[in-house]
């Protein structure tokens, strides 16, 4: 029976891959308890399940199973681990995980899911984005959910306004921030809602411009930054290299290199408490708050950055993939499984056609080679498949699943590679490639996907909730927002952006539609941007987009043809035309507050 799925009285048994592959296609939630053949499944929470099972009654959504973490590749990281480990896959997605036989945690969780799956199902809730987050094993008792205090203890963080944003004035001071000895963990853009400037900034709800901050910080993208104090054992750049915008005077006692014999945890103090002072001294401190507080930090991290201890440790990269045009043609199914097998998320993807001069540079090492020329002929033969792909040390795992670069040597040495499993009669060199560095793979990212920007709108008639779930779909879907702006466009500006159809019979209700309020107004930046918001928003009717592409934008918020709650760029060129006209030309007019 070893490798068939059975039913035990509770839980479905999962003990290969391709058990837990079809697992996940389960309908609504699975609950997964993840064990080891050497001490089997936890038995202490199977009561807290047959519970669960039995009060919300939800056969069809709600799923019970154990996994054997040492037969099923995607559980690599929990295997030879102790303590018990739930996962929660959500409609195929792995959404959640606490470690520890947490009852109460995990009959939350369960609970809420399932209820939000019932609302969900009954039209009264919109699905929100579910994050997948990353198996790893995090290897430390607080691991459930948030963060241990120690933990938050180290880090502050900075939020950089949205007036600095607007007068691209980031980079600047991420620069400083930097150069005086701190480090940047993790950064995040965002758009505050209320709710959250009441919550964050509730210390100083009761000032008497407080509303006049609040529709400020609503107004715009803001970043917001972790930042950690660096290496104790190395002193700020910034005290002992005056910027050239600050007065050269003497350095005062503060400002000097700290005294040998100043402990760590001092010095660490004394960098901690001087992020403030370093945005004072280089005035900057009014385009960037400092949070310091401990238990405000854990809010922050919670709230902005949910996967933030997951994902610092490990060393996530991006590396560059290419299957060569006869592999890409006969066995690029394989290929792809086992890219997903070894835990790689695809990014991007795109079918190339190599030009002599690429495939020249891709292939240098073997330009001495006398099947040089022939190589090149066959990689400029037909599309080649290129990649970004994201895992825990990409680079170096990437190049080592690929093995040599020649079938000889893989053959001789490497049987087990990916150079020797698909060896190709047409070609003497690996079949597959893969950037050599992290530098290697940023050239590589920028030939082969180079970066477009789009002009995108949310329409005035879109909720607070429907703006910020459509903010959330553009980021998970890769984009980088450049640019954001709330503003009303009136006639004048409408025309900027809808100059293609200011003659239409229909334009006037476009302008009644966007006379209403003010719209969210973004550049969008991303490899191919233009088509894919043009993929993500769906066809321009509303009513036609539920019945061909349900999962876009406007199937999902938009009401009729006018009020199809979002608008993009055709083409580049309009996306740059306007892009320049919107952001460049026209000048905020809440640039010099603050
Ligand atoms: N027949 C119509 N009646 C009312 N409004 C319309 C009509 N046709 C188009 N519109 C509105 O004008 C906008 C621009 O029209 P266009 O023909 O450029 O559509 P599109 O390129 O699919 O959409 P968009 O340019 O907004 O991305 C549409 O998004 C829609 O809101």
């Amino acid at each position: 029976m070893a490798g068939k799925k059975r039913e035990v009285q509770l839980q479905t048994v999962i003990n290969n891959q391709s058990l837990w592959d079809e697992m996940l296609q389960n309908k609504g939630l699975t609950v997964i308890d993840v064990y080891q053949g050497w001490c089997g499944p936890c038995k202490a929470i199977q009561a807290l399940f047959r519970k669960l099972r039995n009060e919300l009654n939800e056969e069809e959504i709600l799923h019970f199973v154990v996994a054997e973490a040492d037969n099923i590749v995607s559980l690599q990281p929990f295997r030879d681990k102790c303590e018990p480990v739930f996962l929660f896959s959500l409609n195929g997605k792995i959404i959640a995980k606490i470690q520890g036989a947490n009852a109460p945690l995990i009959s939350k969780k369960v609970t809420s899911l399932i209820n939000d799956e019932k609302k969900i199902a009954a039209g009264e809730m919109v699905r929100p984005q579910y994050h997948e987050i990353l198996l790893v094993d995090t290897e430390s008792a607080d691991a459930g959910e948030g963060l241990s205090e120690g933990a938050q203890e180290q880090y502050s963080i900075a939020i950089i306004k949205p007036d600095a944003v607007l007068t691209r004035k980031v980079s600047e001071i991420k620069e400083k921030i930097t150069k005086a000895g701190f480090i940047i963990e993790a950064e995040d853009k965002k758009v505050f809602t209320e709710d959250q400037v009441m919550d964050f900034y509730s210390h100083i709800a009761d000032q008497p411009d407080f509303e006049e901050f609040m529709s400020f910080m609503t107004s715009g993208l803001s970043y917001i930054l972790v930042v950690s104090q660096g290496s104790e054992q190395e002193p700020p750049k910034e005290v002992t290299e005056p910027e050239p915008d600050t007065e050269a005077t003497e350095p005062t006692k503060d400002q000097s290199k700290p005294e040998v014999d100043i402990t760590s945890e001092e010095f660490k103090k004394k960098k901690r408490d001087s992020l403030q002072e370093i945005l004072e001294r280089q005035n900057i401190s009014q385009f960037c708050d400092v949070e310091d507080d401990a238990t405000l930090v854990t809010k922050f991290l919670d709230t902005f950055f949910p996967d933030f201890k997951t994902l610092k440790s490990m060393k996530l990269q991006k590396t560059v993939a290419l299957l060569r045009p006869d592999l890409f043609q006969e066995r690029k199914e394989e290929v792809l499984d086992i890219i997903g097998d070894e835990g790689f998320k695809i990014l991007e993807q795109r079918q190339i056609v190599l030009s002599k001069g690429e495939a020249r540079t891709l292939c240098k090492a073997y330009e001495d080679e006398e099947y040089f020329e022939k190589i090149i002929e066959n990689m400029t033969s037909g599309p080649s498949l290129a990649l970004i792909l994201l895992r825990d040390k990409a680079v170096q795992h990437w190049k080592e699943l690929l093995g040599p670069g020649t079938v000889e040597e893989a053959n001789t040495n490497f049987p087990m590679s990916l150079c020797a499993k698909f060896a190709m009669e047409s070609l003497p060199i690996n079949q597959l490639y893969g950037s050599d560095s992290l530098e290697t793979a940023e050239r590589d990212m920028q030939q082969f996907f180079p970066l477009e920007s789009t002009l995108a709108l949310i329409k005035p008639h879109a909720t607070e909730e429907q703006q910020e779930e459509i903010l959330r779909i553009i980021q998970e879907a890769g984009f980088d927002i450049t640019q954001h702006k709330k503003i009303l466009l009136t006639p004048e500006l409408a025309s900027v952006i809808y100059f293609k159809i200011t003659g239409k019979d229909f334009y006037d209700d476009v302008l009644q539609v966007l006379s209403e309020g003010p719209s969210v107004v973004l550049a969008l930046t991303k490899w191919n941007a233009v088509s894919a918001w043009r993929h993500l928003m769906g066809p321009t009717d509303p009513e036609e987009a539920r019945m061909l592409a349900p999962d876009t934008i406007r199937a999902r918020f938009g009401i009729s043809v006018s009020k199809n709650i979002v608008h993009g760029s055709s083409n580049t060129y309009e996306a740059t035309e306007v892009i320049g006209k919107i952001f460049e030309e026209f000048v905020p007019d809440n640039s010099e507050e603050n």
